[in-house]
């Protein structure tokens, strides 16, 4: 039976040794929270990290590591310290964790941690490829493990993988600053599905991905030579009936409250005081710090809140060998002592401070007794504190106060949202909260709470697996057109049986691969013999049939006796030939159409114009991509209004824009070349949209390919160049 395979980078449980014996406690963590549910649900097998180095694991020990972990259908994977120095704590936490989270600070570009990473992802992949049966489906999980799907592709690109990123993804101003930028796309391109929280996320990863791969991305798609990958946004959801359950449960036996225990023994002799509560891993990205001062500033803003309320703040200690979280730790001890030393009276103290995890059942006391959440991260992939609050509300009271750095915002605007640097604002709505009539307070999370139960973790889990399957029908829709061993069998079969053969091949794209500049884009020694060889096959004519200039070809192809056609068909130089004009074509709209190119070429960084005998052509390949794709549109509109009483024409090439004669195209000119003699091989290869003339102008029974994964009139596709230079080789050898 097939399974999902999960990896992240911790394991669902943590292990210690105790006494000598392994002792199991679960992970904190919005990741390894919300899938535990997904996890036990499917069959499946969660790999990870245990929590336990090499080094600190005594040999007697290990089976019973590996035995725990199976226990909880978990496979461990192996990592010693030095890795988790690098890994973990250097690369994952030191340099992508700030950076996606815009604290470009705190981020550090380290070539050994790096390093480490990938090695390290790298013994993750081991662990996953000894564990995949087939059928399988892999779902990798975060920024620790970016590199993992190229390397699971690599070997197994029969399986299905997704990946889901927990935190932000970064505009692309900001991921362009790191080093390994196009290492850490290609790894997450091994994928087939890639889900972020929000949509935010999404559209800044495609816009790194254009941008610094320059792959073509439509919509939500991202087109590779040979496969397509899909991205969308899937906001993770929390297992809803377990802490609304929970919380009813705490309701009903209200004497387990531990908070309310506190109040009852006059600790704090304000037990009517409202409780503000704050939750996160003590991480700078939570902007804990800032609450505190935000909470100082409500207090002195609004004075008659003293001693009417009260910040309950529970912060789980995390990743404290990386400097940055330490001096965090420091400098909230220092803040909490600072305020409650300035504020605190004899009977009320300001902030209720705990540093620790806590088990499940505090956490819905906590969450059930705070009149007010207050989580103010100041970058926050999801958040999940802030569903699980308003999930176990039960009676609907209970204010969310949530910064709108939280990817949760974007889908609780009931919540009162706030910018986290504005203490004002958080001032005013800790006010706003403290104040909210109880009926407003229970229309807002009545809506929240449908939200949250109807898309919860299991519906945001099924829904990422939905997804990733219909994946195989695209790749499916890929294998059908893609041209099979068989079917290329039969082409050249036919092609050494046929007594009169015609080759037609474009050239850009097809018999070259794209350079920046088109002039440096002349043919090879390798490619000149090949076509130098098929050519003088017998019964065999090879036509190079190009938008270029007839000079250019010209020159490149001086000395091989074939028939070249320029400018789509404009100029013909016969076998043994001299270069003469097919047709009676008249270039004076040129005079017209160059000052509004012009005008689009000065507007448009990196955007030139090629002049041709009877077309000009705006390339626009070393544009800003975004930009190259709208300026296009625009002035294809604006040439085509223009050319439509000129007889001209506007051709959509590959990053370009070419105006000519509407007459004259590359399906004319073989339709021409071909009358009146009797082929019985025909064979058309292209790339671009300007080749689609001779798919579709060459009779039914031509062999037409196009070059690359994209909508054509071609009966087949071919990934790349290279697989074009193996057609040719193999012509060569028939
Ligand atoms: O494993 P740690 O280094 O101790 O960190 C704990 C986890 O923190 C991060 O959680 C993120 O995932 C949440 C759920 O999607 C999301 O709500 C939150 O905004 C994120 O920060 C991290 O992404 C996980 O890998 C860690 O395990
Ligand atoms: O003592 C604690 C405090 C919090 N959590 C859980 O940790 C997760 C925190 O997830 P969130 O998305 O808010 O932030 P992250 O820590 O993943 O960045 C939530 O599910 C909490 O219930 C926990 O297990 N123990």
């Amino acid at each position: 039976m097939s399974k999902t395979i999960i990896i992240s980078n911790r394991l669902p449980l943590q292990l210690q040794i105790d006494n000598n014996t392994i002792k199991a406690t679960p992970s904190v963590g919005g990741l390894a929270t919300g899938m535990k549910s997904v996890h036990r649900d499917s069959n499946g097998v969660w790999i990870g990290w245990t929590g336990l180095t090499e080094e600190e694991t005594p040999e007697e020990l290990v089976d019973d590591v590996a035995k725990a972990a199976q226990d909880a259908q978990c496979v461990p994977v192996s990592l010693t310290e030095e890795d988790i120095d690098g890994f973990y704590y250097g690369f994952s936490n030191r340099t992508i964790w700030p950076l996606f989270h815009y604290f470009m600070e705190y981020t550090e570009f380290e070539k050994e941690s790096y390093q480490t990473y990938v090695e390290v992802n790298k013994k993750y992949a081991e662990v996953v490829l000894e564990n995949i049966e087939e059928g399988d489906t892999v779902w990798v999980h975060d920024y620790q493990l970016m590199l993992l799907p190229e390397l699971i592709k690599k070997e197994r690109p029969d399986v299905q993988i997704g990946f889901f990123l927990h935190i932000p993804f970064p505009s692309y101003e900001v991921f362009r600053t790191l080093p390994w930028r196009e290492e850490i796309l290609k790894g997450l391109l091994g994928s087939d599905l890639i889900g972020f929280h929000t949509y935010d996320y999404q559209r800044h990863f495609l816009s790194s991905v254009s941008r610094i791969l320059r792959h073509e991305v439509s919509f939500n798609e991202i087109t590779l030579k040979d496969r397509i990958v899909t991205v969308n946004s899937y906001p993770m959801g929390i297992d809803y009936d377990k802490f609304a359950d929970a919380a009813a449960k705490h309701d009903a036996a209200k004497n387990q409250s531990e908070l309310q225990r506190r109040l009852d023994l006059h600790i704090d002799s304000t037990p009517d005081a409202k409780m503000i509560l704050s939750i996160d891993r003590l991480d700078y990205s939570k902007g804990i710090a800032n609450r505190i001062r935000a909470y100082e500033y409500f207090l002195e803003k609004y004075p008659e809140f003293k001693e009417k309320v009260r910040l309950v703040m529970l912060a789980v200690p995390s990743r404290s060998n990386v400097p940055q979280y330490q001096l965090l730790k420091k400098e909230v001890d220092e803040l909490v002592g600072r305020i409650n030393g300035k504020f605190a009276s004899v009977s009320w103290t300001p902030i209720w401070y705990f540093y620790r995890s806590m088990p499940f059942e505090n956490l819905i006391d906590l969450y059930t007794t705070c009149e007010v959440a207050l989580l103010t991260p100041i970058r926050d992939g999801m958040n999940l504190v802030a569903k699980e609050y308003v999930a176990t509300r039960t009676d609907k009271t209970g204010v969310l106060i949530l910064s709108e750095m939280a990817g949760a915002a974007q889908e609780m605007s009931e919540a009162l949202i706030i910018n986290p640097n504005n203490f004002e604002e958080i001032a005013d709505a800790l006010k706003q909260a403290m104040e909210m009539p109880e009926a407003e307070q229970i229309k807002r999370n009545k809506f929240l709470q449908k939200r949250l139960k109807r898309y919860n973790v299991e519906k945001w889990a099924d829904d990422f697996m939905h997804s990733l399957h219909d994946t195989t029908h695209k790749s499916d829709i890929v294998k059908a057109i893609r041209m099979r061993q068989d079917q290329e069998d039969e082409m050249f079969d036919a092609y050494k049986k046929s007594e009169k053969r015609i080759l037609f091949l474009d050239y850009d794209g097809t018999l070259r691969g794209f350079v920046n500049n088109p002039e440096d884009a002349s043919p090879d020694d390798e490619l000149i013999e090949l076509i130098r060889s098929i050519h003088s096959q017998e019964n065999t004519e090879v036509v190079i049939i190009s938008g270029r200039d007839r000079h250019t070809l010209g020159t490149w192809w001086q000395d091989v006796p074939i028939t070249l056609i320029a400018e789509h068909g404009v100029w013909k130089r016969p076998v043994g030939g001299e270069w003469a004009v097919t047709e009676n074509l008249k270039n004076d709209w040129m005079e017209t159409v160059r000052p509004i190119l012009e005008k689009y070429v000065d507007r448009t960084a990196g955007t030139f114009i090629e002049e041709k005998n009877y077309s000009l052509a705006w390339h626009y390949r070393n544009a800003d991509p975004d930009l190259g794709e709208k300026r296009a549109s625009e002035l294809s509109t604006v040439l085509k209004e223009l050319s439509a009483n000129n007889e001209l024409g506007v051709l959509d090439g590959n990053k370009v824009l070419e105006i000519k004669d509407s007459t004259i195209h590359k399906g004319k000119a073989v339709t021409k070349h071909i009358f009146g003699k009797d082929y019985t091989f025909k064979f058309a290869i292209g790339d671009d949209w300007t080749d689609e003339y001779m798919f579709q102008d060459l009779p039914d029974e031509a062999f037409t390919i196009k070059v690359g994964l994209q909508k054509t009139a071609a009966k087949y596709y071919v990934d790349d160049t290279d697989r074009v230079r193996d057609l040719l080789k193999k012509f060569a050898a028939s």
